[in-house]
């Protein structure tokens, strides 16, 4: 099974009961369910009785699914049930509960005894599902987390320290170090649930007696196999995340204040950065706008499910109380905000027998030098004891002293040192985000092409320069629109680059500043040279982190170009040009062209296309607007390659031999992937740093960053390009 799809992700709207405060204050239910209409009445108006029929100011919403006076078994039922299968099957699933403190998340999630939640009946359903699937062999391993304060604890393990985010290249984001437990029964993962949530950071808030002052996240990691042996077994790895949200804050509303206040602002940051990714992801006019998944904590582990290869669900829990009216009203926002985000969902298969590729050594190599890095740090002998009393009682306040200062500089190495990980990956992804735009610029210049060319053979071409883009069709004044709304999204990203790129300068300052200062710091030879490993154990992670990456890249790179080559193949099929195989033949004689016919090939420029002839201010009108089919193309990015190939296209070949110059594109790209990929696994000569030198990586010295500048590992070496960065090819005469 390799079930590809796109929907919509599904957004749900639960509204709880007015609680006793509520009553005692006489608040009103402000909130009208009829069936998937969600009305709400504004407050001014509902406060003053002339008003009331006046219902313009009324604020009118459609949700997939709305919930009142129900139980979580139907919420459960019309919502998560359907994500269980999927789960089981190979596919990413999430559900995540958003909305104002007091609001029901936890009672959705985890529930009461008598109305067991989400969290409890989705385990229940996941177990008898794999007790009645006798083909299958499952492994399920259950892991709870919080993230408060920006920091992530693990909730299975009592006074567990705290752990980090990685991003791995098969997993995608992942807690490094968390507590994973293999799971048999639903009983065992009620009592480790029920265990999690007692450790979990709660606090009476004047909005919510037992406010949950963090973000909760269980996740079930399940792996699929046929209950065969002696094959090449095919895995399938699927994740099921539910996610209790922490609640919003005002000052105003909880009357929070110190710490209280101090966590509402850090719980707001992840919050505020997971509305932005909302508002990026599921604001169409955003197309090609860089989503700020780094801003937080939550939104890094939240980018599988928002933007990527995750079925989710999100529910959205408001008050009826006329009290909340601007909580409930922000919340419906963002609700709606997110009906327009896409997912699109593929298994995770695995073939087990390629599972281990030679990338994966080269990293596993520099995660076992950080280790045994780390384990040196960690054996490192302390300075030794002078004999004197006198001088014992001077010399161990010293030391008391220098313990405290060391732990201070540690925490501000590391702490610099995330911020510039997460910049530098933050950075790479923003660039590839406008790489990404300007390949979809030349796809939709390339179809606006082919239309023109079409045009031009018919005897009354709808197409004559100069006339109003009225005269244009529907699905071509699209791809007009399409080009300025992506070419004003990598100018906003461009922007945002250069931002990025001064705080990383400021942070690699402020590290050179904390590095300086450990020598008037720390006096003690052997803590000196405490530290100094413990930077280059930084440097190695900061290398290997930057290899995760280029794979990263890679992979998802051969995959589009597999997946084109795929649509092209069914393209031709389609358009009866040929039933695919006799022209995917010749596609063998399309050749590299030579230096000169390389020089010779221009270009494809906004003037050629005569773009400018066009009046693009003119508004589209909504029926006009195409988005169902060509939405299926904004998340896959399946054309990736065809773009490529629309920058050298010739304004007189016909759309078949601009195809068949796609082919040759892409077999040669496979070529230079896999060639490339060869080039890298060959085994390096020298892993190891010498003391005071840096890692060899690729034949490149990354040095230690102490005494000289550091220098980032180097891409791997692309293919020849056009010096305007596209590859170009010919028909061989
Ligand atoms: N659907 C419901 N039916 C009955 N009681 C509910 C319902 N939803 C919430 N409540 C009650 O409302 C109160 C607040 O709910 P809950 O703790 O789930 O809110 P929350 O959104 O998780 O808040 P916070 O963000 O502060 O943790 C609880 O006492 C809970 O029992």
């Amino acid at each position: 099974m390799n079930e590809i799809d796109a929907k919509n992700m599904l957004v749900a709207i639960r509204i709880r009961p007015l609680n006793q405060k509520e009553i005692l204050n006489n608040d009103r239910s402000i909130v009208r369910v009829e069936d998937n209409l969600l009305i709400m009445l504004d407050m001014n108006d509902f406060e003053d009785r002339k008003n009331i029929l006046h219902r313009s100011r009324e604020k009118r919403y459609i949700f997939d699914k709305i919930f009142q006076d129900v139980s979580n078994e139907i919420v459960f039922m019309n919502t998560v049930s359907d994500l269980i299968q999927p789960a089981l099957s190979g596919i990413n699933a999430c559900v995540f509960a958003y909305g104002p403190t007091g609001s029901g998340k936890t009672y959705t999630m985890i529930g009461t005894t008598e109305d067991p939640g989400i969290a409890v009946l989705t385990i229940r359903e996941m177990f008898e599902k794999v007790q009645s699937d006798s083909d299958k062999i499952y492994e399920i391993k259950i892991s709870y987390v919080e993230i408060y304060n920006e920091a992530i604890r693990d909730l299975l393990i009592p006074n567990s320290g705290y752990l980090d985010l990685r991003d791995d290249p098969t997993r995608g984001v992942v807690i490094a170090g968390v507590s994973e437990f293999t799971a048999e029964s639903t009983e065992q993962v009620m009592s480790l649930i029920t265990a999690g949530n007692k450790r979990r950071t709660t606090e009476a808030t004047n909005a919510n007696q037992t406010s949950s002052r963090s973000h909760a996240v269980f996740q079930a990691m399940i792996s699929q196999r046929d209950r065969v042996t002696n094959t090449v077994l095919d895995v399938f790895q699927g994740k099921l995340s539910l996610i209790d949200l922490a609640g919003s804050e005002r000052g105003n509303v909880t009357e929070n204040r110190g710490m209280r206040l101090f966590e509402g602002s850090k719980i707001n940051r992840s919050l505020l950065a997971l509305a932005n990714c909302i508002n990026a992801l599921g604001d169409k006019s955003k197309k090609g706008f860089f989503v700020p998944y780094r801003d937080s904590k939550l939104t890094r582990m939240l980018k599988d499910s928002l933007g990527g290869n995750c079925k989710t669900v999100m529910i959205s829990n408001i008050s009826p109380a006329s009290s909340q009216f601007e909580e409930s009203a922000n919340t419906l926002k963002y609700a709606s905000r997110a009906k327009n985000i896409k997912y699109k969902v593929q298994a995770n298969k695995k073939l087990v027998a390629l599972h281990i590729t030679e990338y994966k050594n080269i990293i596993s190599d520099l995660r076992s030098e950080i280790e045994s890095l780390k384990t040196q740090l960690h054996h490192s002998p302390m300075p030794s004891q002078p004999p004197s009393s006198d001088g014992e009682i001077k010399c161990t306040c010293r030391r008391l002293e220098e313990d405290i200062e060391m732990k201070k500089l540690q925490a501000e190495i590391f702490e610099n040192f995330q911020e510039r990980i997460q910049l530098r990956r933050a950075l790479l992804e923003l660039e590839e985000q406008n790489s990404l735009n300007a390949l979809e610029i030349k796809r939709r210049q390339a179809e606006v092409l082919i239309w023109k060319k079409q045009e031009e053979l018919k005897e009354l071409p709808k197409y004559v320069e100069g006339r109003p883009l009225s005269a244009v069709p529907p699905h071509v004044r699209k791809q007009f629109k399409d080009i300025q709304m992506l070419k004003a999204s990598t100018d906003k990203n461009t922007q945002r680059k250069e931002l990025m790129l001064q705080q990383l300068q400021e942070n690699m300052g402020r590290g050179k500043q904390i590095r300086d200062s450990i020598v008037s710091r720390v006096r003690l030879q052997d803590k000196r040279d405490f530290l100094e490993l413990l930077i280059k154990s930084h440097i190695l992670e900061q290398t290997n982190v930057e290899l995760e990456l280029q794979l990263l890249i890679q992979e998802k790179t051969i995959t589009d170009l597999q997946n084109l080559v795929l649509a092209q193949k069914k393209l031709l099929e389609e358009q009866g040009i040929d039933d695919g195989s006799s022209l995917w033949n010749k596609i063998d004689t399309i050749v590299p062209p030579t230096e000169e016919e390389v020089e010779e090939i221009k270009e494809i420029s906004e003037e050629e296309l005569k773009l400018d002839g066009y009046d693009f201010t003119e508004p589209l009108d909504e029926e006009e607007e195409m988005p169902c089919e060509d939405e299926d193309f904004e998340t896959s990015e399946l054309l990736l390659a065809t773009s490529k190939v629309s920058a050298d296209i010739d304004q007189t070949e016909s759309p078949v031999d601009f195809m068949l110059k796609g082919k040759g594109l892409i077999k040669k790209q496979q070529e230079n992937d896999i060639k490339t990929k060869v080039e890298n696994t060959q085994p390096k000569p020298d892993l190891g740093p010498a003391p005071g030198m840096g890692l060899m990586i690729n034949g490149k010295i990354i040095e230690d960053g102490l005494s000289k500048k550091s220098v980032a590992a180097k891409p791997v070496k692309p293919a020849k390009k056009k010096p305007n960065g596209l590859e170009v090819y010919r028909k061989k005469k």
